[in-house]
């Protein structure tokens, strides 16, 4: 009987996603936008990929994940991702983690250090796109860019651009929730509902009433996909 229990809980646990989010309410938008499923568990992982680094894996040891996502809102590159629309990312960056030298920047894999880079399975990445389209939501496929710091110049944007050209989109967490993920051998996957243009900070321009209503959508199709 007991070996009965413990089958049927690891068959539960086998199909459980682990949400993470960086504040509060891009989990409840993500929550509503999630039928009330018990397959799905939503957290707030904090600002920040260490506070997101910490709480995946806090997660990760207390239950059993099938796949891990970093979904909230985030900064579009100008004329790659527009304000209110998605980007779900093919691989997830740590884009300033590395070495700055006087000839220019060098990655944790060009100094041998490391990665910076988890890419996502493309063939979910692909399916999930088409399905976050059919719920009318503009969506693009790229880069995601975890910084430490938000952008706020010009200039900061065209040098990530010129680091990572297929960049569409910052944020401040997925490489934290993707190191934690990947540690563990889970599958991990990020979307962002773009809030503002990355570049000069006018954070009264930020669209976030409106980036949350794009997350809140794009959730509803979690469960079809994953
Ligand atoms: O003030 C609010 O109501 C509110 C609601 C939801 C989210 C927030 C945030 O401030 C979230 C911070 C979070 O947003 C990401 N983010 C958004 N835009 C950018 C960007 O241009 N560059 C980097 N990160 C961005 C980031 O992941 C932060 O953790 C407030």
């Amino acid at each position: 009987m007991e070996d009965g229990l413990i089958v049927v809980k690891e068959f539960l646990s086998m199909n459980k996603v682990l949400i993470v989010t960086a504040v509060e309410a891009e989990k409840d938008a993500v929550k509503r936008g999630l039928d009330n499923n018990s397959r799905f568990e939503v957290i707030v992982g904090g600002v920040g990929l260490a506070e997101a680094a910490v709480s995946t894996a806090f997660a990760l040891s207390h239950s059993t994940f099938s796949t891990v996502i970093s979904a909230g809102i985030g900064g579009g590159f100008e004329n790659k991702a527009d304000v209110e629309s998605l980007v779900v990312a093919s691989d997830i960056r740590a884009v300033d983690m590395g070495s700055e030298t006087q000839t220019g920047f060098l990655s944790l894999e060009e100094l041998d250090l490391g990665t910076s880079k988890y890419d996502c399975d493309i063939t979910y990445v692909e399916k999930w796109r088409k399905q976050i389209e059919t719920f009318g939501v503009d969506v693009q496929t790229g880069s995601i860019l975890t910084t430490t710091t938000t952008t706020g110049t010009v200039q900061t944007a065209h040098k990530l651009l010129q680091r990572v050209p297929e960049a569409r989109a910052e944020a401040m967490e997925g490489f934290g929730v993707a190191a934690a993920a990947r540690r563990v051998s889970v599958p991990v996957y990020e979307m962002r509902a773009i809030s503002n243009v990355v570049g000069p900070r006018d954070r009264n321009e930020w669209k976030i009433k409106e980036a949350l209503a794009v997350l809140e959508k794009a959730s509803g199709t979690i469960q079809e996909v994953f």
